[in-house]
C-alpha cells in the first residue's frame, strides 16, 4: 500500500500511479526500457521510472543513435568529396557544401523517433511510465520525484509499491581530474555530438571507442583531429593487430595520434584550449592547442540520487552495483542490469540483460553468454570483434591457430572499391572450435553477427567453412578467413 501518497499527487498525475506494480523499473535505457516491455509481456503490472524526459537512454539520446547518425551523414560527404571521380563520378568540389545545422537536425530527427518509437513500445505493452527521478524510499518502495523544468514531469513525489524492482540507472561520463567540460569548448561525448561548428582543430584525450568514432567525424567534416591516449594502442578492447590496423588506416585518413602522452592539465582560455601534456615513459613535456577539446576517457556507473545506499545496497570500487549471477542484490527482488553494474558498457550487452533478468523474475531461469558480447566500432572501415583476442589467449595459454583473409582478395569489396582491412579468425588449436573474430572492413558491424552466432553454437572453423555463402558478398571473406583458419583459403 501507499505509505506517503498524497491526495493531491494522485489526482493530479492518473489512477495508473495509484497502484502499486509488480515490477518497478528504474532508468529507461537500453537495459531498462527492454526489461519494461518483456516483463509487460510476460504479464506483469510494470511500471518504468525515467527522468530525462525521454525512453532510450544514453544509447538513444545522446549515445549509440546519434553518433552513428553523424558517423553515417560525415562518411556521406567525405566520400562524395573524396571518392567520387574513380568511380564515374566527377564532382565539382566548389559544389559540395557542407550544411552542419542540417546535418545536425538530420541527427535529432533520428533520435526524436526512435525515442518516441519507444514511448510508443510503452503504451502498446501497457508499461506504465513515471517522468521522474525514482529512489528508494525503502527496499520495497520506489518514490519518484518531480524534476525541475521537465515537461510532464511527476507534479509531486509519487510513492509506487513493487513486488520487484529492477535498476537500469546506467552510466555517466567519467570526470578528467582537474578538467572542467563547458560542453563548448571542453566537451564530453554530449557536447561532441551537439557542436555548433565544425571545430578547426579538435584534440581528444582518449583513443578508445568514443575518441576514435568522433575523431573519424569531424575529422571527415574537415577538423584537424588529435588524439592523446595514455596507452601505447588505441582501441580500448580490440585485438592488438587490428588496432595497429585501424591506427594505421585512420591516420591515413589524417587522425593525428599521441600514444603514451599523459594530459597533465587543460584550461580553455577564450575560444582556445591549451592543453599540456608529457610522455608517460621518457617525461618529456608537449603541449598542443585545440578549438574544442573532447574527454573521452570511459563512462562510470550512475547512481547518483537513487538512495542505494538507504536500504544498504553494496556498490564496489569503480561504483558499480554489486549484483549475483541472478542480477540479484542482496535482496533478490531487487535486480541491476546495464552500465550501473558489471561488464561491457555496451548497449546489447545492457538489453540481454534486461530480458535474462526480466526471465529470472519471472521462471527463476535467464542466461547472458558473456563470451559472446560482439563490440563494433563504426569508423570507416569498421571494426568489430567477438570472443577472445589474440593477447588474452596468449595469456591464457590457449594453443591456437590463426585464419586471415584480406578484402583486397574478396570480390565485393572489390566491386565496392573498399579493400581495407581483413577478417582473422582465432581457433582451438585441437578442436579447431571458433574462440575469436576480429573484423576491420566494411560492414564488419553485420559480419560480426555470423562470428556470435557460430561462437553460440560451438561451431568449428569448418562448420562455418562449409556453409554455401552467396557471391558476391562480404560475407566471403568470412568463410575464407574460417577455410584458411584450418586449412587453405580459394582465393587467397
Ligand atoms: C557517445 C556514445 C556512443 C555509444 N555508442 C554505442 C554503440 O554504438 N553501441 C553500443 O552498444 N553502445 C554504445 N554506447 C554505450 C551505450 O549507450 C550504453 O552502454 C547503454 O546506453 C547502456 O544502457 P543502460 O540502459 O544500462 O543505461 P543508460 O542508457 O545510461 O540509461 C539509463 C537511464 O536511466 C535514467 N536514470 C538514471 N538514474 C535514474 C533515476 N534515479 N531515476 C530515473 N531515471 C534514472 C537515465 O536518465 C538514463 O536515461 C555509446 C555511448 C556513448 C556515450
Ligand atoms: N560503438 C560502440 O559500441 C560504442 C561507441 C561509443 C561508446 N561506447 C561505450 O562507451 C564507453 C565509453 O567509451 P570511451 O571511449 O569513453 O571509453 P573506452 O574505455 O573505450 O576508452 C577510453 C580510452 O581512454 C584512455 N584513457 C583513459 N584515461 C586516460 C588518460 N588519463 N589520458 C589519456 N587516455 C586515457 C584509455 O586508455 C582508453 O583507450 C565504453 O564502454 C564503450 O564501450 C561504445
Amino acid at each position: 500500500m501507499f505509505r506517503a501518497l498524497n491526495r493531491q499527487s494522485v489526482r493530479a498525475y492518473s489512477s495508473a500511479a495509484a497502484k502499486a506494480h509488480d515490477l518497478v523499473v528504474i532508468g529507461g535505457g537500453p537495459a531498462g526500457y527492454v526489461a519494461a516491455i518483456k516483463a509487460a509481456q510476460l504479464g506483469y503490472d510494470t511500471a518504468c521510472v525515467e527522468m530525462r524526459g525521454k525512453l532510450g537512454g544514453t544509447c538513444l539520446n545522446v549515445g549509440c543513435i546519434p553518433s552513428k547518425a553523424l558517423l553515417n551523414n560525415s562518411q556521406f560527404y567525405h566520400q562524395i568529396l573524396t571518392d567520387s571521380k574513380a568511380r564515374g563520378i566527377d564532382v565539382d568540389p566548389k559544389a559540395v557544401a557542407l550544411n552542419f545545422p542540417a546535418l545536425m537536425k538530420a541527427k535529432e530527427k533520428v533520435v526524436n523517433q526512435l525515442t518516441g518509437g519507444v514511448e510508443m513500445l510503452f503504451k502498446k505493452n501497457k508499461v506504465t511510465y513515471y517522468k521522474g527521478r525514482g529512489s528508494f524510499d525503502s527496499e520495497t518502495a520506489v518514490r519518484v520525484s518531480p524534476v525541475e523544468g521537465l515537461d510532464g514531469s511527476v507534479p509531486s513525489d509519487i510513492l509506487l509499491e513493487a513486488k520487484n524492482i529492477l535498476i537500469a540507472t546506467g552510466s555517466e561520463v567519467s570526470p578528467f581530474p582537474g578538467i572542467t567540460i563547458d560542453e563548448e569548448r571542453i566537451v564530453s561525448s554530449t557536447g561532441a555530438l551537439a557542436l555548433k561548428e565544425v571545430p578547426k582543430r579538435l584534440a581528444i584525450i582518449g583513443g578508445g571507442i568514443i575518441g576514435l568514432e568522433m575523431g573519424s567525424v569531424y575529422s571527415r567534416l574537415g577538423s584537424k583531429v588529435t588524439v592523446l591516449e595514455y596507452q601505447d594502442k588505441i582501441g580500448a578492447s580490440m585485438d592488438d593487430e587490428v588496432a595497429a590496423t585501424t591506427q594505421k588506416l585512420l591516420k591515413k585518413q589524417g587522425i593525428n595520434f599521441k600514444l603514451q602522452t599523459k594530459v597533465m592539465a587543460a584550461t580553455r582560455n577564450g575560444d582556445v584550449v591549451n592543453i599540456e601534456m608529457e610522455n608517460a615513459k621518457t617525461g618529456a613535456k608537449d603541449a598542443i592547442e585545440a578549438d574544442v577539446l573532447l574527454v573521452a576517457v570511459g563512462r562510470r556507473p550512475y547512481v547518483q540520487g537513487l538512495n542505494a545506499d538507504k536500504i544498504g545496497l553494496e556498490v564496489d570500487k569503480r561504483g558499480r552495483l554489486v549484483i549475483d549471477d541472478k542480477y540479484s542484490t542482496k535482496f533478490p527482488h531487487i535486480k541491476v542490469v546495464g552500465d550501473v553494474t558489471f561488464g561491457p558498457m555496451l548497449a546489447h550487452k545492457a538489453e540481454e540483460e534486461g530480458i535474462a533478468a526480466v526471465e529470472i523474475f519471472k521462471t527463476g531461469y535467464g542466461h547472458v553468454n558473456y563470451n559472446n558480447i560482439p563490440s563494433v566500432m563504426y569508423s570507416h572501415p569498421e571494426v568489430a570483434w567477438v570472443g577472445k583476442t589474440e593477447q588474452e589467449l596468449k595469456s591464457d595459454g590457449v594453443q591456437y591457430k590463426v585464419g586471415k583473409f584480406p578484402f583486397v582478395a574478396n570480390s565485393r569489396a572489390k566491386t565496392n572499391m573498399d579493400t581495407d582491412g581483413f577478417v582473422k579468425i582465432l581457433i582451438d588449436a585441437q578442436t579447431e572450435r571458433i574462440l575469436g573474430a576480429h573484423i576491420i572492413g566494411p560492414n564488419a558491424g553485420e559480419m560480426i553477427a555470423e562470428a556470435g552466432l557460430a561462437l553460440e553454437y560451438g561451431a568449428s572453423a569448418e562448420d562455418v567453412a562449409r556453409v554455401c555463402h552467396a557471391h558476391p558478398t562480404l560475407s566471403e571473406a568470412f568463410k575464407e578467413a574460417n577455410m584458411a583458419a584450418f586449412d587453405k583459403p580459394i582465393n587467397f
